[in-house]
């Protein structure tokens, strides 16, 4: 639906010509007051705190939570400074962010929440857009109060993702921002909101100017997919054409993906070769971000560590009518579009018969081919979806060392092990993997490190993550990337493995690193992954890569490296 909708408004600007040619950006003041335009009786903090039944709860509780997921810290500290009291839990929030509390929520609200805050945080930036564009002036947006916003960015959510009865969606929202801020608040969402299903209704939503050069129309096609271009320009929009490495076929991506959304400029511009390149590598720039933005789909994994085996798993999917398809790569995996919750709620994940795992994470494990009686050192191994499924390749024999350097992350992973079975041949080893490295006289067959990365691969499943990125944390990210390898492969043993894994999807983060470590450590060499996974998932070079629009899983990247002395 999401996909369909961006390519409709694109064809749509292209008859209307509307809407204002600038980007918005909001002024963020972790400062500024929840609702700094609240007064006398309607204040939350001098009212009672009612249960209010008129309020829907799904929206009270996802515009909390969207403000918490987006000030963070500061949202405690605006909290505190109006006193203690309601407790930690999401009503105790509801309550004192909002004023008032609200009913609890049943199956039905639960699910619109997470559909809400994961749609609302994905699209923010074209909904922000499109709430700059329909406001009166900058300004308004630009001083707009945190609360106000996000009741807006549901709204606009509602009514153009999730295509909900506008005058519902106008009704609730409206009567949301007057009971929680104001009732002139109320009449700006009404008017907002209003305003938006007209243009929605007659086709002409503002759509941003796709004009100039390459860096403003990827910025206008960033805002129309919703994905950032502030921090690096065109990282993640253009991340596939990077992959591919020609500078020249990055700008004629651009310039084709323009092309492609208005069809008509295609055959024109290119001939016949440069066409189907280009015209499958803007495929794939546009599809990625509309994989990004689409709902995230699970793998399961049946933990045979526990006997239970994947008919097993099929059988309860069944019995509990959850939609799913066996894994076409790996044996012991599930997938499920929709429905984890009621797998959930079933208690199969509580009872540790399966655990949640992207197919892209068990196909590092299959890269790493644990066998019963190795030794395995995971140098990164919280929260352990790699520990245990290595675990349950080892059938009790052999020992895998988890190290982490984060303390309750292990004793997370220590617990599930205990939970699926496993924990007889896992030892964790709380420390920094670089310190551990160098006062270890430990030699292993096999070495994991699944490296903390800027997680560009999972970005469907992460909501948030797009916009928490700058480019600093790249160059960091990078630094500690070649420091964990080089720690990591003190501990392989000579005719050992060292396998690197991300789960990130950005060159620099995978080939480039590997290619420095290699030039540091000549005693290394690349053994190509062919025998461990499929053939649709090994590059060139002999790297494990899946990509999310080819195999439609989580992006993620693996080289499997040899010590030769
Ligand atoms: C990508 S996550 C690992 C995910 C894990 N392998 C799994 O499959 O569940 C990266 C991990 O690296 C850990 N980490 C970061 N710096 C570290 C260091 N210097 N030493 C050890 N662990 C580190 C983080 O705490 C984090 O748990």
């Amino acid at each position: 639906m999401a996909q369909v909708l961006s390519l409709h408004v694109f064809f749509s600007a292209e008859r209307h010509k509307v809407g204002p040619s600038k980007p918005l950006k909001r002024i963020h003041n972790p400062k500024t007051s929840l609702s700094t335009h609240r007064k006398g009786p309607q204040s939350p903090m001098r009212k009672t705190q009612k249960l209010n039944l008129q309020v829907s709860p799904h929206r009270a509780v996802s515009a909390v939570r969207l403000m918490r997921i987006e000030m963070g810290g500061a949202f405690a500290d605006l909290l505190n400074e109006k006193g203690k009291g309601s407790g930690d839990n999401e009503m105790g929030y509801v309550e004192r962010t909002l004023g008032f509390r609200t009913k609890n929520l049943d199956d039905r609200d639960l699910r619109l929440v997470t559909d809400i805050v994961g749609g609302t945080i994905r699209w923010r930036r074209y909904l922000d857009y499109l709430i700059g564009s329909l406001c009166h002036d900058d300004k308004a947006f630009r001083s707009m109060e945190p609360l106000l916003l996000q009741i807006l960015r549901i709204g606009f959510y509602e009514i153009l993702k999730l295509d909900m009865p506008s005058y519902a969606v106008v009704d609730e929202n409206v009567r949301l921002a007057k009971v929680s801020l104001r009732p002139g608040a109320g009449n700006m969402v009404n008017g907002i909101l209003r305003r938006l299903v007209l243009l929605k209704e007659s086709n002409s939503l503002p759509l941003p100017k796709l004009e100039g050069d390459d860096r403003a129309q990827a910025r206008a096609l960033a805002i129309l997919y919703s994905h950032p271009v502030e921090i690096e320009p065109m990282r993640c929009l253009w991340i596939s054409v990077k992959t591919q490495g020609a500078s020249s076929t990055y700008r004629t991506e651009i310039q084709v993906s323009f092309c492609m959304l208005l069809d008509i400029y295609v055959l024109n511009l290119l001939d016949g070769k440069a066409l189907d390149e280009a015209f499958r590598a803007k495929k794939k720039a546009i599809k990625l971000m509309m994989w990004n933005n689409d709902d995230p789909s699970f793998s399961l994994r049946a933990n045979s560590g526990k006997g239970v085996t994947r008919a097993d798993l099929v059988m309860q999917f069944n019995m509990l009518k959850v939609p799913h398809e066996v894994s076409l790569h790996l044996d012991h995996f599930v997938r499920v579009k929709t429905g984890l919750q009621s797998i959930i709620q079933a208690g199969l994940l509580k009872q540790g018969l399966c655990a949640v795992q992207d197919e892209s994470a068990g196909l590092i494990v299959s890269v790493v081919n644990p066998q019963p009686g190795d030794s395995i050192v995971d140098c990164c191994a919280a929260p352990g979806g790699k520990t245990l499924y290595m675990a349950s390749q080892m059938h009790g024999q052999g020992m895998l060392y988890a190290i982490d350097i984060n303390k309750g992350r292990l004793r997370i992973l220590k617990e599930t092990a205990k939970l699926h079975q496993v924990d007889g041949v896992i030892t964790t080893i709380p420390s920094d993997l670089r310190t551990f490295a160098e006062s270890c006289q430990l030699k292993s067959d096999k070495v994991l490190l699944d490296a903390p990365c800027s997680g560009l691969g999972v970005l469907s499943k992460r909501a948030d993550l797009r916009w928490n990125r700058r480019l600093e944390d790249l160059e960091e990210l990078k630094k500690l990337q070649e420091e964990l390898l080089d720690a990591a492969s003190i501990l392989v043993k000579p005719g050992g493995v060292l396998v690197y894994s991300t789960c990130s999807i950005d060159p620099e983060e995978n080939e480039e690193r590997v290619d420095a470590f290699l030039l540091r450590h000549p005693e290394f060499r690349i053994d190509p992954v062919d025998r461990y996974v499929p053939p649709g998932f090994v590059t060139k070079r002999g790297f494990y890569s899946s990509d999310p629009v080819k195999h439609s899983m989580d992006g993620a990247f693996a080289a499997r490296l040899i010590r030769t002395l």
